[in-house]
């Protein structure tokens, strides 16, 4: 499986959400992030022939999807950030509406199993609306996944999920990822380096990186740095630095600091993906 995004731009009127973006992603989970309004949302819904780009190419295996957007519907399973479902509803009534929509070959065969998969064959049977946030979010992966799609694209979907649904899902993605394209859209670093093979960092529509995560955080080597202060320095420590963490510690507050040059008293560190994340946001944090 193959998509390529050559070039692509997005304006609406005249702001621009993507400024010639070009990826090309293969098999694997990619792990998509980026700040708040970087063109995450956007670009996936280029990407699922939701938008049309303002400029630049989509292919799915070769195929243009602006000219031939089928070719991308039929392949496609989606998650959105905003997920609405029928809450009178049953998960398992939600799901075979849906398959009938789709023409999904075997349904009840294919909603038995993906029930299964995303834990909640015991609760088929309750109506949606009684369901809690991260049940939901459950149902709508159980639904981009109804078609058996070749690229998955999943948008924020750990949001509402507790850590042990949150784990649970990054080991069906990461799953999933073996025999086909996974788009993860998310502002969660862990969920990203728990599954992605691959990362695209966008910031301001562009893109800022494209790399496995293990090059990502070897950029960031001799750039963190731990120490620990006192509560009453720890402001001084944030206006002159970024802190990507604290933590609480017997002697007072152990600090994370992002910076290229080392801060005094500091030790190097070895990086994680979060960290690297925000070193390449030229170390400013974000949402
Ligand atoms: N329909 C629209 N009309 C006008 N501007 C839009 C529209 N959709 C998105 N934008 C703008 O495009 C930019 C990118 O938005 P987008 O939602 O793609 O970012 P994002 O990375 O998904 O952000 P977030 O993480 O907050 O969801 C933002 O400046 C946003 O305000």
């Amino acid at each position: 499986m193959k998509l390529d995004i050559e070039g692509v731009e997005k304006r609406y009127g005249d702001a621009r959400a993507l400024s010639d973006v070009t990826l090309r992603f293969t098999d694997g989970v990619v792990g998509l992030l980026g700040p708040n309004g970087a063109g995450k949302s956007t670009l996936l819904r280029i990407v699922t022939a939701l938008t049309e780009p303002t400029d630049g190419t989509v292919r799915w295996n070769g195929t243009d999807i602006v000219e031939t957007p089928r070719a991308i519907r039929e392949a496609v399973g989606y998650l959105p950030q905003k997920f609405g479902v029928y809450p009178n509803l049953t998960a398992e009534e939600f799901l075979s509406y849906l398959a009938g929509i789709r023409g999904v070959r075997n349904p009840d065969d294919r909603i038995e199993d993906l029930l299964d998969l995303v834990n909640l064959s015991s609760d088929r049977n309750r109506r949606l609306g009684t369901f809690s946030g991260g049940m939901r979010q459950r149902v709508g992966i159980a639904q981009a996944l109804l078609s058996d799609p070749s690229l998955l694209v999943v948008d924020e979907p750990t949001v509402g999920l507790d850590p042990e649904e949150r784990i649970r899902f990054r080991n069906i993605l990461a799953e999933l990822g073996e025999e086909r394209i996974v788009v993860l859209s998310t502002h969660i670093v862990p969920d990203v380096e728990a599954t992605a093979s691959d990362i695209a960092v966008l910031d301001g529509g562009r893109v800022v990186a494209h790399e496995p995560p293990s090059d990502l955080i070897d950029r960031s080597h001799g750039s963190v740095w731990e120490r620990v202060v006192s509560d009453a320095a720890l402001d001084d420590v944030r206006a002159a630095h970024t802190v990507c963490r604290t933590t609480r510690c017997r002697d007072g507050v152990r600090v994370r600091i992002v910076s290229d040059d080392r801060p005094a008293d500091a030790d190097p560190v070895e990086p994680t993906l979060e960290d690297a994340y925000l070193h390449l946001l030229d170390g400013r944090p974000r949402q």
